[in-house]
């Protein structure tokens, strides 16, 4: 049970509502600008739809949910990291690199995760089809 006055509740929820605001800002932004984000969407929807094409069950939707979602992720933080280290310097710097190219390895080593899972869930499937 909430104990605080109403009207500091009422601030909390304009705060809660706010902060939503400004994380979907965040990931309208991101797509706006970010070519490698739309390409995962647009790969992710290409996922769903062969989800529903091939009936997969429904451990594998938790698993292609959270891949999908987990790559998105990734390259929301890979994003925020690259607009980071932007602002910190426009020069040359070792660590400006090193910061640059390790977030980006972290979103190839999710891709290659969600593409083994996705290998995995539907090359069986379509190699079922494809030998009748
Ligand atoms: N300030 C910097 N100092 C040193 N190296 C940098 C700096 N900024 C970028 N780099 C390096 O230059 C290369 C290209 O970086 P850049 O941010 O232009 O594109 P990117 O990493 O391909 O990202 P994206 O194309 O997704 O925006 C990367 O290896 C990165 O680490």
């Amino acid at each position: 049970m909430s104990m605080g006055s109403p009207d500091r509740n009422h601030k909390k929820k304009i705060t809660l509502l706010r902060s939503f605001y400004y994380a979907i800002s965040g990931i309208s932004s991101a797509i706006k600008t970010e070519r490698n984000l739309r390409i995962h969407l647009t790969l992710s929807l290409l996922v769903i739809f062969l989800g529903f094409a091939f009936s997969i069950t429904r451990i594998e939707w938790l698993i292609v949910i959270l891949v999908l979602g987990g790559m998105l992720c990734a390259e929301l933080i890979n994003t925020a990291i690259e607009r980071v280290v932007d602002l910190a310097t426009e020069e040359y710097h070792p660590l400006a690199k090193q910061a640059k190219d390790i977030a980006a390895g972290a979103v190839l080593l999710f891709a290659v995760t969600s593409v083994v899972v996705g290998i995995v869930i539907f090359v069986p499937r379509i190699l079922s089809i494809l030998s009748f």
